[in-house]
């Protein structure tokens, strides 16, 4: 296994009885970066996120950990930790029982353990001496991940840890996962919220009904060819919109409607026509407010691959349909 790689997968299936949550699912995660699993909803996410937890043994295919090649014995390899399905807590505990109950099931010393740090780390001093029963959920993941970093792990393994997060929580949350990154340790998380995967991951893996159609650098998905649409709010409406519908390459979309009272200009573009208008508006005096795609990048190329994926699906079965019919 190549050292730089904190997991690597190859060909995983796993099945739940008829269903077929993972199928011939490669996956390389690289230490020291943060790598985004994204999918509609029933994609294979969580199963495979746990079979990297070992709550769980793949019915197929090969997969190593930190080096370590994985069996079909449920244990999490040395180094790993993280949650699915949310953390498991005692809510008649404070926060810090929880991490020092989990302490000393590692059979370590709470005190000296750096459970203080950790709590700090994910913004739950002020409430380290409160009972879990009466945590919000983005207080949960946060402990959850406070549980974590109390391992410090080299592989980082988490299921939708913005959600329930407030501003201050995820920003909290987004900072341990970079320094975690930066200090080499590989983190796999997954989302449903692309605006999060784009500011932390690095890479990204996109599955839809357990297969693979993405994975790969975020940047390659971004491609500055592709056109997107773009809303741009100026301080002249009527002249930004007369060059937008003279400029090579850009298309004036519909009318965009008001944002704060300003009118909104919307134009499909690739990113070279687009710089190539901007500077067209800023040489003719006009002053650019807002400038940021409709849908973002990240998304846009999330929507086409999985509409894709579902229409070679739905042929799939009208083929298999009409070959039935037709052998009758
Ligand atoms: N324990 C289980 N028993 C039966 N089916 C399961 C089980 N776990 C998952 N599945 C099925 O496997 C498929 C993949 O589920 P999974 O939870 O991995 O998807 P996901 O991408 O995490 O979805 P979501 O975004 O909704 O959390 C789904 O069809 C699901 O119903």
């Amino acid at each position: 296994m190549d050292a730089s790689l904190a997991v690597l997968a190859r060909g995983i299936t796993k099945c739940f009885g008829d269903v077929v949550a993972l199928d011939g699912v490669d996956l390389d995660v690289t230490r020291g970066r943060i790598h985004g699993l994204v999918g509609p909803n029933g994609a294979g996410k969580t199963t495979l996120l746990g079979l990297l937890l070992g709550l769980a043994a793949a019915d197929g295919g090969t997969l190593e950990i930190l080096g370590v090649p994985v069996g079909r014995a449920l244990s999490a390899v040395e180094g790993v930790a993280g949650f699915v399905d949310g953390p498991g807590l005692y809510p008649s505990l404070t926060a810090r029982q929880n991490l020092a109950a989990l302490l000393s099931l590692r059979g370590r010393d709470a005190t000296t353990a750096g459970v203080g740090e950790v709590l700090a780390e994910v913004g739950l001093r002020d409430v380290a001496d409160d009972r879990v029963r009466g945590f919000s959920l983005g207080m949960r993941q946060r402990l959850g991940l406070a549980a974590a970093l109390l391992t410090r792990p080299r592989l980082l393994v988490l299921d939708e840890p913005s959600n329930g997060l407030d501003p201050s929580g995820k920003r909290h949350v987004h900072r341990v996962l970079k320094r975690l990154a930066a200090d080499g340790t590989g983190v796999v998380l997954s989302s449903h919220r692309m605006d999060d995967v784009e500011a932390l991951c690095s890479e990204v893996t996109i599955l839809t009904t357990g297969r693979v159609v993405f994975s790969g650098p975020i940047a390659e998905l971004s491609s500055q060819k592709r056109e997107l649409e773009y809303r741009l709010i100026t301080s002249d409406p009527g002249a930004a919109r007369r060059l937008a519908a003279g400029a090579d390459g850009v298309r004036v979309v519909e009318d965009g409607g008001t944002r704060y009272g300003d009118e909104v200009l919307v134009v499909r573009a690739s990113v070279p026509a687009l710089d190539r208008l901007v500077s067209r508006v800023v040489r003719s005096d006009i002053a650019i407010r807002e400038l940021a795609p409709v849908v973002p990048p990240l998304e846009a190329a999330f929507l086409a691959l999985t509409e894709q994926q579902e229409q070679q699906e739905q042929q799939e079965r009208t083929e298999q349909l009409e070959q039935l019919e037709a052998g009758r």
